[in-house]
């Protein structure tokens, strides 16, 4: 029967999240002709002054940069990105070794999350057919009539019906709640014992206090600061610590003293004052580690972004894969002619393992990181890595290189890693002729 809820004669899309994912899927929908709704717990963060106690950049990569690209953005962000053409690798005795993400087009870039997700909802906006509700927290929703029931900042309630539901509402989603009472849902998180902090590094005498065009990173194993540089000439390092040693600092002098022992090239760059002072500034962040299936409920509601499959940052992914989502559900569209019954389930099937791919992966590396990983393991890795790859290009490709460089399906992009371990050992252990 008709939809009584719908305007006109196209359906009507509500996108609940109007972070990085849901500003992008906005755009996605909009372009397709439907009614979007944007509905954002939030004010509108274009009046607001600072967001606080998010990561303040982030990496944007090939999968994110395709999506962009589709909604027509991607020059926008990209021209106000700094690339990244290698790591720069901090040791204790602050000797800094560059290591190249790869051939001299292969670079990722520092982008600034809130201008970044300010141009998106600038960019929904456009589209006549779209409308951006702030100050809208969705409460509750029912599968079986898309109707959703937001508060508002003076307590009061609002209702409205969609065709469609788009949970873009993040790791702690509000949407993926009601998929929690439904049989056959799997759901798993994991918070990991390390927490993270982010540092404000300067600029010296006006300029870069380090070398921008890298991603800096200082590893420590139990330890790990890295740093992105921002268009301001400030750095934003992000220090990653298990929250029990975040806890055993609690003085200014605490903080200078673990900086001496495992970041000393830092504190002159930081600056010590500015140490002391912003390591209490807020408290260390929480990371969490989202796996869910499926990701939609019959016609009427999917999931995207973190809400989805929240994934902690130890690939620079978890945007990049939602933006990725974006793409993968726009391409199932065409295939099905936007037909939702059919679209949704195909979205779930296709998707479901490529995201828990890179949530293993990411995790994994976290792992690893944490274990074995100091400044020359780093180093050492990667050289291997580029050597390998360098001798047999069609064989041998670095996971990193076909996670941030290419659109490989993250699952198959896990399969070639695993088979290509084997590979490479067979090939080490029978010396051939590295
Ligand atoms: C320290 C750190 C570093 C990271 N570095 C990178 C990186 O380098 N590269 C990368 O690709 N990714 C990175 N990420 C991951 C990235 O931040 C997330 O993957 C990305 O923000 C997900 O976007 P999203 O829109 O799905 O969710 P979010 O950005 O969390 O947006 C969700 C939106 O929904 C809104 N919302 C929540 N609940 C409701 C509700 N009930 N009703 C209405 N609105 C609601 C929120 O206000 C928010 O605006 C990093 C993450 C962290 C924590
Ligand atoms: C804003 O906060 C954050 C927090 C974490 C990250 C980012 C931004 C951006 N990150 C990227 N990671 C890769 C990657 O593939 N790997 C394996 C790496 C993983 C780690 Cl943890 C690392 F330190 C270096 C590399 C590396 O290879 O340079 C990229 Cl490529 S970008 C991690």
């Amino acid at each position: 029967e008709e939809s009584a809820h719908r305007r006109g004669d196209k359906k009507v899309v509500a996108v609940v999240g109007g972070g990085l994912v849901g500003a992008l899927n906005a755009c996605f929908f909009a372009k397709r002709g439907f009614e979007v709704e944007v509905f954002e717990t939030r004010e509108d963060i274009r009046k607001a002054k600072v967001v606080k106690g998010r990561s303040i950049n982030l990496a944007l990569s090939h999968r994110g940069r395709q999506a962009l690209k589709h909604v027509g953005m991607e020059d926008k962000i990209v021209s106000k990105g700094i690339p990244m053409n290698a790591r720069m690798i901090h040791s204790l005795s602050g000797k800094q070794s560059p290591i190249p993400y790869g051939k001299k087009g292969q670079y990722i870039l520092s982008v600034d999350r809130a201008n970044l997700n300010k141009e998106l909802l600038t960019e929904a906006e456009t589209y006549p057919n779209t409308t951006l509700n702030f100050d809208h927290k969705l409460q509750d929703w029912r599968a079986e009539t898309g109707l959703m029931t937001f508060a508002r900042p003076d307590g009061s309630k609002t209702q409205t019906q969609a065709d469609l539901i788009v949970g873009c509402d993040g790791a702690f989603s509000a949407v993926r709640k009601q998929f929690l009472r439904r049989s056959r849902f799997n759901y798993s998180q994991t918070y990991i014992p390390h927490g993270y902090m982010e540092l404000t590094m300067p600029p010296r005498n006006g300029e870069f206090a380090m070398k921008p065009n890298y991603l800096h990173i200082w590893p420590r194993n139990t330890f790990m600061m890295i740093a992105l540089p921002n268009l301001d000439k400030t750095f934003t390092c992000t220090l990653f610590m298990p929250f029990e040693e975040f806890e055993k600092i609690t003085t200014g002098d605490e903080v200078i003293e673990f900086f001496q022992k495992y970041f000393p090239d830092a504190i002159p760059l930081i600056g010590a004052a500015a140490l002391r002072r912003d390591y209490f500034r807020l408290p260390a962040q929480a990371m969490v580690s989202v796996k869910c299936s499926p990701y939609h409920i019959g016609d009427k509601c999917v999931l995207m972004g973190d809400a989805a499959h929240a994934v902690v940052p130890f690939y620079g992914q978890g945007m990049n894969a939602g933006f990725e989502d974006c793409i993968v559900f726009d391409e199932i569209m065409n295939q099905f002619n936007e037909d939702f019954s059919v679209v949704l389930p195909e979205y779930s099937r296709v998707r479901v393992p490529d995201d828990h791919a890179i949530a293993d992966l990411a995790m994994y590396n976290y792992v690893e990181m944490r274990a074995h990983v100091n400044s020359k393991w780093f180093i050492f890795r990667k050289h291997v890595d580029n050597l390998l790859h360098l001798l047999m290009p069609k064989t041998i490709i670095p996971l990193y290189t076909m996670v941030t460089f290419t659109r490989t399906r993250y699952h198959v992009a896990v399969e070639r890693w695993h088979w290509q371990d084997k590979v490479s050992f067979f090939l080490l252990l029978f010396n051939f002729p590295l």
